[in-house]
C-alpha cells in the first residue's frame, strides 16, 4: 500500500459541479471566462444548486429567498460581544458563527433533501450578514440590516460600509463572488464532503469547510498576499524583497498551485480589476506591485498567480479590511460547498481513506516500571 502525499493526482470521488480540464475552468460546463462577464452570483448560486442556469421567474424567487433570510438571529450578533473581538480572527468567528447558527435552525439535525436546500438558502443568506456584522461590531459600529432591493453583491458592500456602492464596485465585487464561488475537489470543499459523508448534518460541513479554508495554503493567501504588498510597500522594493524571498526559498503567497499547471483562469479577470479599481481609486502602486511581483516569480519559478494573488489589491481597493479577504473568500465557496454537500448526500458512501503505515514494527508491552 503506497500514499501519495497530499493525496496528489488521487480521483477520489466524481462531481457534476465543476471541473478543471486543461487548465479550463467550468461551473456545470459553463467556462469561467463566459460566466465572470455575464452573470450575477445569484445565477451561479442556483446553477451549482440545480445544475442549469435559473429562468428569469427561478432567478427572482432565488433572490427573495435570499433576501428573507439575511437577518441572524440576535443571540449569535451579541456573541461577538462575549470575547476580545479586535483580537480574534475573522475566520476564527465566522466557523464559530455559522455553527451556532445551527443551534437556532430547528431544521438543523432534518435530513430531508427539502430540509436541507432550505438550510442552505438560510446559510447562504446570513453568511453575508455575519461577515459584515463582525467587520462593524469590532469597529464599534451598529450592523447594518440588508436592502432587499440590493444584488447580493451590493448588499455586501452595502453592509459593510453603509453605503450604496458605486455600479462599477458592485461588477467588481459580484465578478469577484462568480469567481471564487466553486473550484472542483479545493481543500474546503473536500472537508466539507468529507464532514458530511458521515452523515453529519449540513451545518458541521460548512463549519468544517471554513476551518479548511482558513490556512494560508487555501484561501488565507489573499490576505497574505495584501500583507506582502503592504510590507513591500513600493514598486521600487520589489525586486530586492521577492529576489530574498526566492533564495530563502521562501513561498511567495498568492503563486502556485496544485491542479493548474500553465496558470489560474481566474486570475487574468482580478488582474483586470484590479487595474481599473486601484486607478480609480489614485492607489496604482498595489496594480504595479502586483504586476512586477507576478513577472519575477512567474519569469523566474514558472509559477503563476492563482486566484488569491490579484483579488487582495480589488478587495482592497473596495475598503474592505484586510483580514475581511478570506471570509469574503468563505461567503462565495459558501455556494459551492453547499452544492457539494447536497451532492454528496444524494449519492453517499463514507469517505475513509486509508495510511500507509510507517512507524514500528510489532512489539511486545513493557510493564511501566521496566521502561
Ligand atoms: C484558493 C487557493 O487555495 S489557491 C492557493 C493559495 N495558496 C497560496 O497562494 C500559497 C502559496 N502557494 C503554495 O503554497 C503552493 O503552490 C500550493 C499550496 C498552492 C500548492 O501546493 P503543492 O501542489 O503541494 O506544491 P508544493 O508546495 O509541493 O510546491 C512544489 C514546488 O514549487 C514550489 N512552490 C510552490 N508554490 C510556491 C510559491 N508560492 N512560491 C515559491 N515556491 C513555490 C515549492 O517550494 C516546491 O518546490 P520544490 O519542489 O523545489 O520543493
Ligand atoms: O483548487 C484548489 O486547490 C484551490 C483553489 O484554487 C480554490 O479552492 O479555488
Amino acid at each position: 500500500m503506497t500514499s501519495s502525499k497530499g493525496l496528489e493526482g488521487v480521483v477520489a470521488t466524481q462531481s457534476a459541479i465543476s471541473s478543471i480540464i486543461d487548465d479550463t475552468l467550468t461551473y456545470v460546463g459553463y467556462d469561467i471566462d463566459d460566466l465572470a462577464v455575464n452573470a450575477s452570483f445569484e445565477e451561479v448560486i442556483y446553477l451549482l444548486w440545480h445544475q442549469r442556469l435559473p429562468k428569469a421567474e427561478e432567478l427572482a424567487e432565488l433572490k427573495q429567498q435570499l433576501a428573507d433570510n439575511m437577518a441572524v438571529p440576535q443571540a449569535v450578533l451579541d456573541h461577538f460581544k462575549t470575547y476580545d473581538i479586535k483580537s480574534v480572527h475573522p475566520m476564527a468567528a465566522l466557523r464559530t458563527a455559522v455553527s451556532m447558527l445551527g443551534l437556532f435552525d430547528e431544521e438543523a439535525e432534518v435530513m430531508e433533501p427539502a430540509a436541507n436546500y432550505r438550510k442552505a438558502i438560510k446559510i447562504q443568506a446570513k453568511i453575508s450578514t455575519l461577515v459584515t456584522a463582525f467587520g462593524r461590531i469590532r469597529n464599534g459600529q451598529e450592523p447594518i440590516a440588508p436592502k432587499s432591493d440590493l444584488s447580493f453583491a451590493a448588499n455586501f458592500l452595502y453592509m459593510l460600509s453603509g453605503n450604496v456602492p458605486e455600479a462599477i464596485e458592485e461588477e467588481a465585487f459580484n465578478k469577484a463572488l462568480v469567481l471564487h464561488a466553486d473550484h472542483e475537489l479545493n481543500a474546503s470543499t473536500f472537508t466539507a464532503r468529507v464532514a458530511v459523508a458521515t452523515l453529519s448534518d449540513v451545518y458541521s460541513g460548512v463549519t468544517a469547510a471554513i476551518g479548511a479554508l482558513k490556512g494560508p495554503l487555501h484561501g488565507g493567501a489573499n490576505e497574505q498576499v495584501m500583507k506582502m504588498l503592504t510590507e513591500i510597500s513600493s514598486v521600487d522594493n520589489v525586486e530586492k524583497v521577492i529576489n530574498e524571498k526566492l533564495a530563502n526559498k521562501e513561498k511567495i503567497m498568492g503563486f502556485g498551485h496544485r491542479v493548474y499547471r500553465k496558470g489560474d483562469p481566474r486570475a487574468k479577470h482580478l488582474r483586470e480589476m484590479s487595474r481599473k479599481l486601484t486607478k480609480i481609486r489614485g492607489e496604482e502602486k498595489w496594480y504595479d506591485m502586483s504586476v512586477k511581483i507576478d513577472e519575477i516569480v512567474t519569469g523566474q519559478k514558472d509559477l503563476p498567480p492563482n486566484v488569491d494573488f490579484y483579488s487582495a489589491s480589488v478587495y482592497h481597493s473596495l475598503n474592505i479590511e484586510h483580514d475581511l479577504f478570506t471570509p469574503v473568500f468563505a461567503l462565495s465557496r459558501t455556494s459551492g460547498w453547499l452544492a457539494h454537500i447536497q451532492e454528496q448526500y444524494s449519492n453517499n458512501r463514507l469517505i475513509r481513506p486509508r495510511a500507509e503505515y510507517i512507524g514500528p514494527g510489532l512489539q511486545a508491552y513493557v510493564p511501566v516500571e521496566e521502561r
